[in-house]
């Protein structure tokens, strides 16, 4: 937070987004909610073109992650702005939040759904087959392939008012976008069917909104954490927590049901010709792998809770004259065998970071709670 030295004493909270209507009227939420709960901060907003948004065709050959969020964090720290509104389901959850910033609150949870758009009104069963449905999304051409396999799905990027003119322009023949979103940019009125989560499972995030800050801004955390919503706080450390796990992100199949009463996730559309739906976590050492992934040994989280070390016959004294280098490794736990075991080898350099992304601090006391 800064203050505005030309307005006298009044504080003033910069927010950085990006520049779709979308994401205009999430910052406008923010700030009326924040008007209502700290009526003598003023806002000034600061909009930014991410790669994402710049970027039209396949996400997943820009790297997929952080497509949306890498311009926002980096004029957040770089001080240009002292808070990011952004989409949960767009952070990445395959890496920490960019070093040096938190999330301050997590606003109440808006309709987890996707619907379907379509001109005539029809719903998916309804559509006859070939329907081109407009959509890049892994996780909704998964599905779809299981659910509707008459329908056929063509890449469709672009923030959701211009997929509606892209829509409109014959280009598909129909769309799939979050209820969320359309209610945020006021189309509602395009809906022709609001799929239910067993049939099109959201995705992680969907629906919330995070306030990040930088670390040391204590003032505009203590400012907004207000803003959040406890119970949400809970329900997106989970799924983030196993978004982590699976190493996933926006752009892999993965797919949970969030709510109170969710704990349920799967991969999706086993067999899928997405590529990325190799990333299956089926346990093949026979073990949950969310309990102990391969990789924990690296980790400070795993180190708290490993096992004693075996305890030796051998003399004080004679332990002690060893070298350090003559010591025996420590003994890992074995890496189950299959793909997951490849790729958590490649992988094991970013998760020595594992504890840290998932238990982010949250204020008012909800970090307590976390450990
Ligand atoms: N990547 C775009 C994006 N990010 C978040 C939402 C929807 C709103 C939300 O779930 O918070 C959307 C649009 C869409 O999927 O239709």
């Amino acid at each position: 937070m800064s203050s505005a030295s030309d307005s006298g004493s009044a504080e003033v909270i910069r927010i950085v987004s990006r520049s779709s209507p979308m994401a205009l009227a999430q910052v406008e939420r923010v700030r009326t909610e924040l008007a209502a709960l700290r009526p003598g901060i003023r806002t000034e907003v600061v909009p930014v073109t991410t790669s994402g948004d710049r970027w039209m065709g396949d996400l997943s050959k820009l790297g997929g992650k952080g497509a949306f969020t890498k311009e926002v964090d980096a004029t957040l720290l770089a001080g240009e702005a002292d808070l990011a509104v952004h989409c949960i389901k767009d952070v990445p959850a395959d890496r920490p939040l960019p070093a040096g910033t938190v999330f301050a609150a997590y606003l109440k949870r808006d309709d987890i759904r996707d619907a379907v758009i379509h001109p005539g009104g029809l719903t998916l069963d309804e559509m006859p087959a070939g329907t081109r449905i407009g959509t890049s999304s892994v996780r909704r051409v998964a599905q779809l392939a299981i659910t509707h396999p008459h329908v056929e799905c063509v890449p469709m990027r672009g923030n959701a008012n211009r997929r509606l003119e892209k829509l409109d322009a014959g280009e598909c023949d129909a769309l799939m976008l979050a209820v969320s979103g359309l209610e945020r940019i006021g189309r509602t009125d395009r809906i022709s069917e609001i799929l239910p989560v067993d049939t099109m499972c959201p995705p992680i995030g969907a629906g919330v909104l995070g306030l990040q800050c930088r670390e040391d801004d204590t003032e505009t955390i203590e400012a907004v954490a207000g803003l959040g919503d406890a119970a949400v706080w809970k329900e997106i450390t989970a799924e983030r927590m196993l978004l982590h796990v699976l190493q996933g992100h926006c752009n892999s199949p993965s797919r949970a049901t969030p709510g109170p009463n969710a704990t349920a996730a799967s991969p999706c559309a086993p067999g899928s010709s997405a590529p990325t739906a190799r990333r299956s976590w089926t346990p093949t050492n026979g073990r949950a792998p969310w309990t102990r992934p391969p990789w924990a040994h690296r980790s400070r989280w795993h180190c708290s809770v490993r096992a004693p070390a075996r305890s030796s016959t051998r003399s004080r004294t004679e332990a002690a004259s060893r070298t350090e280098a003559a010591r025996p490794a420590p003994s890992r736990p074995q890496a189950p065998v299959g793909p997951y075991r490849a790729r958590s080898r490649r992988h094991t350099a970013r998760a020595a970071w594992w504890p840290d992304m998932p238990w982010t601090p949250g204020p008012g006391g909800v970090a307590e709670e976390q450990r």
